[in-house]
């Protein structure tokens, strides 16, 4: 089974890269999350899947401790977010749904500024740099204004950004919004290979099913309550469905599948 609501594997007794544990959180006397949990175990791609307004922005902030958690306990790798938010977000990298770079900065000066940010040295930040950016094949462009970048290449800086403090798990909230086919293929690419090369745990939020590969875990969250979470598999057998996109439109009541980018 991909996804326990315990914080070890009790194979390895790891500690989950990732682990949500009956998470609810409310704006004012609107529900948003509802008794959430799930895990991510490392080197691992799970698919946070939702449609619009499932609670996906609002875990995330959870996560990143943009909202502190009030009921439930969020860990990451073992360390609560909430009670050593040092040791947990150290091994955590974000890229979030709305563009965060300097468009009149070189690519290089946006990622030295956040080095900076995060206490890491010149030197050490010249060498981290070179080696996220060829992580996402964009080293040659460092020099580049992030203005004249492509909306796909801007999205690969902003994970080569995230990687820089060497995350061990990795949140991305929506990451292929308004890129084309193309570019969403090419991140999609980008972000597996983190996982198989580095050994990344990667949690992809989206509304996009045919995001989803059948070796993938998926966590299906829905007006802000988790409808099933497991292996494709398991929970399109579960479903009673032929795949996953069949079993997304069962479990959420959904009419049709949003395939294509918004
Ligand atoms: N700041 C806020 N104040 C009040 N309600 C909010 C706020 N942010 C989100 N909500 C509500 O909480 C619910 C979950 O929203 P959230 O943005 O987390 O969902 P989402 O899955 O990320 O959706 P989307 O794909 O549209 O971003 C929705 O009903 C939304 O209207």
């Amino acid at each position: 089974m991909s996804f326990v609501t315990r914080t070890t594997d009790p194979a390895t007794e790891a500690p989950a890269a990732l682990d949500v544990v009956g998470v609810s959180h409310s704006y004012g006397r609107r529900r948003a999350l509802d008794n959430v949990s799930f895990s991510v175990r490392p080197s691992s791609f799970a698919v946070l899947l939702g449609l619009n307004g499932a609670g996906k922005s609002t875990l995330f902030s959870l996560i990143t401790r943009l909202f502190a958690t009030r009921s439930g306990a969020i860990r990451i790798f073992g360390f609560d977010v909430g009670g050593t938010p040092g040791e947990a977000l150290r091994r955590l990298g974000v890229v979030f749904q709305a563009r965060t770079l300097d468009l009149d900065l070189s690519i290089a000066q946006n990622l030295a500024y956040h080095a900076a940010l995060h206490g890491i040295g010149a030197r050490q930040a010249r060498d981290r740099m070179q080696s996220v950016l060829e992580q996402v094949e964009m080293a040659d462009r460092a020099k580049d204004k992030v203005r004249d970048l492509s909306g796909g290449e801007m999205r690969r800086v902003e994970i080569a950004r995230s990687l820089l403090h060497r995350p061990r798990m990795l949140l991305l909230d929506e990451p292929t919004v308004g890129l084309d086919i193309k570019a969403r293929a090419d991140i999609l690419a980008h972000v597996r290979g983190l996982v198989a090369r580095e050994g990344i745990g990667v949690l992809w939020a989206t509304h996009l099913i045919d995001e989803v590969e059948t070796s993938d875990d998926v966590v299906v969250l829905h007006r802000g309550r988790l409808l099933d979470k497991g292996n494709v598999g398991e929970v399109a057998s579960r479903a009673g469905a032929p795949d996953m996109g069949a079993a997304f439109a069962k479990l959420t009541g959904a009419s049709r599948i949003e395939g294509e980018a918004r």
